[in-house]
């Protein structure tokens, strides 16, 4: 393929004590808008996917997660038009703080059984069957 470019983006399956997951829908004005995604975002240079990814749940849902709280889950690996997406999945079950919807975002806490109810992106498809089985 010519000209593909990986872009590493880094999510988490944030599940509260019921056992329901996290969504964020993407706001109107992005790609993808409308969409319900897990929260996460792009791993800047130098910035290792964890640090992204506390880095990025602190200024969207104003919440603090420590590394040790998070445990790899499954990837996501989905060709877009403009690029390639790797998107590693952590699950997360401990934070400090509430979740908040910093950017305005409206959530929503899913049960896993219920995740093929929310439109998601395409690359975020084949993880839902995944949550049904490891969640
Ligand atoms: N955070 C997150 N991003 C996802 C998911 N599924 C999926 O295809 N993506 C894509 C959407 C975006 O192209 C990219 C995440 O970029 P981002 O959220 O940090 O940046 P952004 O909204 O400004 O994205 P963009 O408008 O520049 O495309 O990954 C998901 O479940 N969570």
């Amino acid at each position: 393929m010519k000209g593909c470019s990986l872009l590493l983006v880094v999510a988490v399956a944030l599940v509260d004590a019921d056992g329901r997951v996290l969504l964020a829908q993407r706001p109107l004005g992005k790609s993808l808008a409308g969409l319900w995604e897990f929260p996460g975002g792009k791993v800047q240079a130098g910035e290792t996917p964890e640090a992204a990814l506390i880095r990025e749940l602190h200024e969207e849902l104003g919440i603090d997660v420590k590394e040790s709280c998070l445990a790899p889950l499954t990837f996501a690996s989905h060709g877009y038009e403009a690029f390639h997406l790797l998107m590693p999945l952590y699950v997360c079950r401990r934070w400090e703080g509430t979740v908040t919807p910093r950017e305005g975002q409206n959530l929503a806490w899913v049960r896993p059984t219920r995740l093929a109810d929310y439109p998601m992106p395409p690359a975020d498809k084949p993880l839902i069957a995944t949550l049904c089985d490891l969640l």
